[in-house]
């Protein structure tokens, strides 16, 4: 990957996807992506320093896994977010993964809608449950309050019927998140970089064990498969042209030499594909779902299932970015199905223009989820009892 000056923009990678740059950014010559084995996962967490936060994360945790286990509770952790690739360590640039937190935070609703406890390990600042309506939205609640009170009686009225389904909504949300949080049946634990994500899911996993099947993991968070492994990480701000020190100075050095302003070319490493080790040795028993992202609808069936083949997980969810708000594909080792949001039309709604879909795909994903996390925990329940 080069940034020279714009020549990579869209555009030109849209009209040339088969340029040479495009044939050149990967190096096929690697063996093809593998899941990780213990040696690798060693290997990375020995080599990269754990977040700061990771021993208090892990206290919270383990309180509140052990206050559900005590109530025979179902918990979930939902994944949420980009993960980023720092190419500093004293970090000014870093290459990031696309994800709004949508996706994580309305499914982390429907998850306490339906009982569940919900441990949301969120990509820092992005959307969080509840407070998504309001926090990020365009619609900002200030647009429904006037200054001057309405002169003629028909825009008092509208100004207060607004009001009034706006207020109503809120309280809605707002009973919701207070019954969360009053019941602590919603963990907050943020991350930033690919590394951090890794450290915390890694340790979120063991300390959900006491759970058994009755762990589920909600993979949404968009996670990177490249990172600048930390002997090659700049330590400060990389910079276009190069110093030396002269007489105590710091000096450009040949500011007019050709390829003053050099292209940074980034050498990433492919981060080891830990979701095999999530599902054979940091959380056996739980329920595992892991999302699928791609752009291109030719590849993602094949993706979801290659994806199930290579960590032998129970499910996947595949989405397209430019659908993914209407439509996903159930992918299980016996099947796929799509579940679509009825695109509703301005016919459809006696002329009153509604959104492009009337409600939110989460509200079909998750209940999926749920029926089949249950139909697994019981599958164990009475093999058990038949053993
Ligand atoms: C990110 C979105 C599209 C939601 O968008 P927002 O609502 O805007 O947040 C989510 O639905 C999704 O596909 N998430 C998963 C995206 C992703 O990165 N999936 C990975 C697989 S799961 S991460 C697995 C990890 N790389 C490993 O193998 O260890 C992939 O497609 O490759």
């Amino acid at each position: 990957m080069s940034s020279d000056g714009g020549s990579n923009n869209i555009n030109t990678l849209h009209k040339t996807q088969s340029s040479p740059a495009i044939e050149n950014a990967i190096d096929r010559s690697a063996p093809n992506f593998t899941a990780a084995l213990e040696k690798d996962e060693t290997s990375y967490f020995d080599t990269n320093p754990p977040p700061p936060e990771l021993e208090e994360f892990s206290q919270a945790a383990e309180a509140f896994v052990k206050l559900h286990c005590e109530h025979q509770r179902r918990v979930v952790l939902v994944t949420s977010g980009g993960t980023t690739v720092p190419l500093e360590n004293q970090t000014v640039r870093f290459i990031d993964n696309f994800s709004a937190g949508t996706r994580g935070a309305t499914s982390a609703e429907y998850f306490l809608e339906a009982g569940y406890a919900v441990i949301f390990l969120h990509r820092q600042f992005s959307l969080l449950p509840y407070s998504r309506h309001y926090s990020h939205s365009t619609n900002c609640f200030l647009d429904f309050l006037s200054e001057a009170a309405p002169t003629d009686a028909g825009s008092r009225k509208n100004s207060i019927v607004a009001r009034e389904e706006y207020t109503a909504k809120m309280l809605s949300v707002l009973r919701k998140y207070k019954h969360a949080k009053r019941e602590n049946l919603l963990l907050l634990l943020p991350f930033t970089t690919i590394t951090s994500y890794l450290f915390l899911l890694k340790e979120l996993a063991m300390k959900m064990r006491p759970l058994g099947g009755k762990a589920l993991f909600y993979l949404a968070a968009a996670v990177s498969d490249f990172f600048v492994p930390r002997e090659r990480m700049a330590e400060h701000k990389i910079q276009s042209g190069d110093f030396a020190e002269k007489d105590g100075e710091m000096e450009l050095i040949n500011p007019t030499a050709p390829g003053a302003g050099k292209k940074l070319i980034i050498d990433l490493d492919p981060v080891p594909k830990f979701l095999k080790r999530l599902v054979e040795s940091w959380a056996p028993a739980a329920m595992i779902v892991s999302f699928k992202l791609e752009t291109d609808s030719k590849l993602l069936l094949t993706k979801c299932r290659l994806a199930l083949k290579r960590y032998s997980h129970h499910l996947v969810i595949g989405n397209l970015l430019q659908t993914r708000k209407y439509e996903v594909v159930f992918v299980d080792p016996e099947s796929n199905y799509w579940l679509r949001l009825p695109q509703s039309t301005e016919e459809e709604n006696g002329g009153k223009f509604a959104s492009k879909q009337d409600s939110e795909i989460e509200a079909l994903i998750v209940p999926e989820v749920v029926r089949r996390h249950g139909a697994l925990i019981w599958d164990v329940v009475a093999a058990t009892r038949s053993s």
